[in-house]
């Protein structure tokens, strides 16, 4: 399946007008940036072996059935990650996209235990990806935050040794690291596993988010809310299964960061005309779009909303409360909330 399979019909003019609206990017894990020919290069640098000859090989492999058909590759697959500059390359690669895509903010997800389990210094991992942000920072303007994201299928304890291991490097990265996430195998790790070292991250400061919902029925959602305290549910969209969850959802304005072509992809929906995007943003909750994993799911930002814009034939109203939540969910300091926000009614205003 291809990106252009699925928007056959989309008009000209909404096709050039979501490309040039401005947006936030909120639910993005950087190891799923790793296109596949970085991913070669990188094998090749640092003498890793693959299970796949060629590229086009590799490519063909990403037919999923479900989150953890995915995620097998996927943690496969960042095994050639292994140096500052591959994390810097990656995250290089990532915000040439987001440049072509008129993404303007990203809180990037990244899962040091993905590389501290293969022997990488957690400190190898942060100053990777933070290079390449504080980069385009300064010279584009880029503005990003990194959001520290613990594996569920993992212990609690081993999400507590990351944390202590990576505090010391809190200082450093003040600038860029403002949240913890919560990520990988749904199914049989329930918020609660995660319960105490959430609460300390949480008397730390930092801003807390949880995928829920994805593959994990509402009541994970719910605890995500009533016991990680998270202001954010990354997917969510099983939460329409619940309507008391729908309608607390609305009222709290808790925002969702939906990612249609990874819910495709991974067959939570059978087809994007069955996506349940629009029904969530009428229904009144802060629904925004992501696009979780690109390099994976066959495409970035763009794409992910031109793929739902077509097959649910959303209005230019819609599209515009969708980019407008991506800033007002971020966790952006308000100046630079109201900068952006004023920057996309300048340009709607411009249609
Ligand atoms: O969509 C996802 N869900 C859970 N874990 C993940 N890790 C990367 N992407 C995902
Ligand atoms: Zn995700």
């Amino acid at each position: 399946m291809t990106i252009a399979s699925i928007i056959p019909t989309l008009a000209p003019d909404l096709q050039s007008f979501i490309e040039g609206l401005p947006k936030a990017e909120l639910h993005l894990h950087i190891e799923g940036t790793l296109e596949p020919e970085l991913l070669f290069a990188l094998a090749q640098r640092n003498q890793v072996k693959l299970a796949y000859a060629t590229i086009e090989e590799l490519r063909a492999a990403y037919d999923f059935s479900d989150l953890q058909s995915f995620l097998d590759l996927y943690y496969a697959g960042a095994a050639v990650l292994q140096t500052e500059q591959d994390f810097y390359e990656m995250t290089a690669a990532y915000i040439f996209h987001c440049q072509s895509d008129n993404v303007r903010h990203a809180e990037i997800f990244f899962d040091p235990q993905t590389h501290t389990e293969r022997g990488i210094g957690i400190d190898v991992v942060f100053a990777g990806i933070a290079r390449a942000l504080r980069e385009a920072r300064d010279t584009q303007g880029f503005s990003s935050a990194m959001i520290m994201s613990f594996l569920r299928h993992l212990s609690e304890e081993e999400a507590f040794a990351t944390l202590e291991a990576a505090l010391p490097l809190r200082e450093q990265y003040q600038d860029l690291w403002i949240g913890i996430g919560l990520d990988s195998a749904e199914r049989g790790n329930p918020p609660e596993k995660f319960a105490k070292v959430f609460d300390r991250c949480r008397q730390l400061g930092f801003r807390l988010v949880a995928h829920a919902g994805e593959e994990g029925p509402p009541a994970y959602v719910r605890d995500a809310l009533d016991v990680l305290h998270v202001e954010r549910i990354d997917h969510g969209v099983r939460s329409e299964e619940d309507p008391a969850l729908m309608a607390r959802l609305a009222k709290q304005r808790t925002p969702l960061t939906v990612c249609p072509l990874s819910n495709l992809k991974l067959c939570v929906v059978n087809n994007m005309a069955d996506h349940n995007l629009a029904r969530l943003l009428h229904a009144g909750l802060t629904v925004t779009i992501n696009s979780d994993d690109p390099a994976y799911f066959g495409g970035y930002m763009n794409a992910n909303y031109l793929a739902v814009a077509t097959a649910l034939r959303l209005s230019r109203v819609d599209i515009i409360a969708l980019t407008r939540n991506s800033f007002e969910a971020s966790f952006l300091p308000e100046a630079d909330k109201q900068r952006f926000l004023g920057e996309l009614d300048a340009y709607c205003m411009a249609q």
